[in-house]
């Protein structure tokens, strides 16, 4: 399945797989197959913020727009921050949420700013995290500085009090090269 991502920063397009399709190397997979919140598995590593780069009203990627399962021409917010541990950009994330998706308690999720998105989506009523596709990208393409090599990207389709928005995560290969990284585990999720 190929999407195509008009972003800043992502590449004309991004071909995903289905995560259960896709065999991963060990901790990579480790990571993308997390079913909890990776904000606060990466804040259990060091000191996590968050960086908006771009956030605007308007019409996603024909494929988004089919995950989602929105009309053409449909218009959402889409979010891109990149999430920095110690000060460093170790995630970049692009967030697509339909504008149906953001009344009545689910409107603060189009007001996130500095503050993490996955903080409101794994606040009681919990979102469902419904499917997961991966992707494997060629850094080089992109306009990331001091990043070379493959970069693994999960995208996440999330329901939270019945309304979906997507989660794509770039995962950069400055996560990769600290040894706490490597060395991490999943926390045990509740229940
Ligand atoms: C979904 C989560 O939210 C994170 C926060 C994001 C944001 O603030 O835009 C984007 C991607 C996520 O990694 C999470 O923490 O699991």
């Amino acid at each position: 399945m190929t999407l195509f991502c008009p972003s800043p920063i992502l590449p004309a397009h991004c071909h995903w797989q289905p995560l259960e399709r896709q065999p991963l190397p060990p901790v990579i997979g480790d990571w993308l197959a997390d079913a909890g919140s990776l904000t606060r598995r990466l804040r259990r590593h060091g000191h996590f913020s968050v960086q908006p780069v771009h956030q605007q009203i308007a019409t996603p990627t024909a494929t988004e727009l089919r995950l989602l399962e929105l009309p053409a021409r449909q218009r959402a917010l889409l979010r891109e921050v990149f999430l920095l541990l110690d000060g460093t950009p170790v995630v970049f994330a692009r967030s697509v949420l339909p504008l149906a998706s953001l009344h009545g308690a689910n409107r603060v999720l189009g007001h996130m700013a500095k503050r993490s998105l996955g903080l409101e989506l794994f606040r009681p009523p919990r979102a469902e995290r419904r499917a997961v596709w991966v992707t494997h990208l060629d850094a080089a393409h992109l306009p990331l500085p001091d990043t070379t090599g493959a970069l693994w990207g999960r995208q996440s389709l999330f329901v939270k009090r019945g309304s979906p928005c997507l989660v794509a995560e770039f995962f950069l290969p400055t996560l990769w090269a600290r040894p706490d990284i490597r060395r991490s585990r999943p926390a045990r999720l509740p229940g």
